[in-house]
């Protein structure tokens, strides 16, 4: 295991602390969600989950986790998911992976949502990070038409599709300066189904660097 992994394992650890029995759990997609994975089926706890992504699903399920589908689902009590950047407001970029619109549906569905992350995310602002964009394929041409007033460079992802059958575009030069602002302009373009912004999503995170785990909660956190 790499320095960096084990960080992420940590993160993970610290996170997983939180979990009782009886609680439904929503699962993060990714390396460092892997982690929350592994250690949740070590743990042995009665608890149920919803995974965020197909990948994540099938990893709980080898693994032996209960996952439950998350269509009848409307309440998790704890979310624990990755970034990709995050600052000390806690917004963060996410969806390296394309799965930003089911881990935002789900950290919005839950009570208490963690991001776990190894301290290579940990950022002083969140612009120089590629943002994530979901677009519904029929949308194509003129979503990143649209789009192309809020980045320098657009690149969609070539021979991908999302776990909701849509594509990727990648944002790079993109101005931090209004989040909300720029989170509602890509809400506001028909065809743009999600993206990797979360500005209000998250309620902690557990950021493990060189072996040492700091916790940060919303509203709380020097800069
Ligand atoms: O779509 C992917 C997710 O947002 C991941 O949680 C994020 O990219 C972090 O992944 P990792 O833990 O592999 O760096």
């Amino acid at each position: 295991m790499t320095d960096r992994d084990a960080d992420k394992r940590l993160a993970a650890a610290a996170a997983v602390d939180e979990v009782c029995d009886n609680m439904l759990v929503g699962l993060g997609t990714g390396s460092t969600a892997a982690h929350v994975i592994a250690l949740l089926a070590e743990r042995g706890l009665t608890i149920e989950t919803v995974a965020t992504s197909r990948a994540s699903a099938a990893l709980a399920e080898r693994l032996g986790l209960k996952v439950r589908p998350f269509d009848a689902v409307a309440r998790v009590h704890l979310a624990i998911d990755g970034a990709d950047a995050i600052d000390a407001d806690l917004s963060a970029v996410k969806g390296a992976g394309g799965a930003m619109l089911r881990e935002k549906i789900v950290a919005a569905a839950a009570d208490r949502m963690i991001v776990i992350a190894d301290g290579s995310k940990r950022v002083e602002r969140l612009h120089d990070t590629k943002l994530p964009i979901e677009i519904l394929p029929f949308a194509r041409a003129f979503a990143v038409e649209r789009l192309s007033g809020l980045f320098e460079q657009l690149d969609e992802r070539t021979g991908y599709l999302t776990d909701n059958g849509n594509i990727v575009v990648d944002g790079h030069g993109w101005n931090d300066a209004d989040l909300p602002g720029l989170a509602e302009a890509l809400a506001a373009i028909p065809g743009v189904v999600g993206h990797g912004l979360f500005l209000s999503e998250i309620d902690a995170a557990y950021i493990a660097d060189n072996g040492v785990v700091t916790r940060l909660e919303r509203g709380r956190n020097p800069r």
